[in-house]
């Protein structure tokens, strides 16, 4: 186990899982001045940062002093949760829960404007990463902290991140609402996912609330207790559950030739 706390600067404590953001394209010096104020370790002489999408906060300080917004997880869109521990606002640390395969990470974007941000993902996704996380790793923000627990079967660098008092659990692509990651490139292997999804997963509590990487339905959130009960996929005996998995038949992501190759290097080379 080790401590992520103990490699950043301690006036810098936050952290965000793939926020996106985008150049600031309006040129305006005030908001330029604006997102320094609130962005302390925006580099100067680049574009200000903005987020350009809606964020949806669907969970608000149940556990005290987090900050917690879910961005952009519409349409099968990736899912980010830029998560803060008040009163502080920089992010420090971009954590990737896998290699992703139908998308590039813009983890590499946002080192090359961050001064300081630091990438992390797991050592066994085969990517490079300033920290390399392993089970039971602990990504401290503020006063919180999230706990790796290795859930591979999707790939074999496959996490889920859980909040420290086991109220919300970032599955990534390893468990889905009413669904699962697939299993048919990259490592992907149904056994393994079946053991990670009930030995990882489903022994958090019945209130954990899950928040997968994608929902092709619009579907924001789920909980513990009802993907143990009705997901389709896991309540099944492993037997079938491979069997289904191995029937999936789905075209591959579109963007797969290139997102896997440039996530292994963080999306962007030399940063
Ligand atoms: N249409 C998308 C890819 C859709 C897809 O394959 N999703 C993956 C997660 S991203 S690698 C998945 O595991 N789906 C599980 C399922 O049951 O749908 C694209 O072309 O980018």
């Amino acid at each position: 186990m080790c401590s992520v706390i103990n490699r950043v600067k301690p006036a810098q404590r936050a952290l965000a899982l793939t926020l996106r953001l985008r150049p600031n394209t309006e040129g305006s010096s005030y908001a330029a001045a604006e997102s320094r104020r609130f962005c302390p370790g925006v580099s100067a002489g680049v574009d200000p940062l903005s987020a350009t999408t809606r964020w949806y906060c669907s969970r608000m300080a149940l556990t005290e002093g987090l900050l917690f917004r879910q961005v952009d997880s519409t349409q099968g869109a990736l899912a980010r949760f830029p998560c803060s521990c008040r009163p502080y606002h920089t992010v420090v640390i971009n954590v990737n829960t896998h290699c992703h395969a139908d998308h590039i990470t813009s983890t590499g974007l946002m080192k090359k404007r961050l001064l300081g941000l630091k990438s992390a993902i797991s050592k066994f996704s085969g990517a490079s990463a300033d920290i390399l996380l392993l089970e039971g790793d602990k990504i401290n923000f503020g006063k919180h902290y999230l706990t790796v627990r290795e859930t591979p079967g999707h790939t074999d660098g496959c996490m889920t991140l859980v909040l420290g008092d086991q109220s919300m659990a970032f599955t990534g692509d390893a468990l889905l609402i009413r669904g699962c990651g697939r299993t048919d490139f990259q490592q992907g292997c149904p056994k393994k996912l079946f053991d990670s999804v009930h030995q990882k997963i489903f022994t958090l509590p019945d209130r954990c609330l899950v928040y997968p990487a994608h929902d092709y339905l619009g579907q924001t959130v789920s909980t513990v207790g009802e993907e143990r009960k009705f997901n389709p996929r896991l309540t099944k005996s492993l037997e079938e559950f491979v069997n289904i998995m191995n029937n999936l038949n789905l075209p591959k992501p579109k963007k797969i030739d290139i997102s896997v190759p440039a996530n292994l290097v963080c999306g962007v080379h030399e940063v």
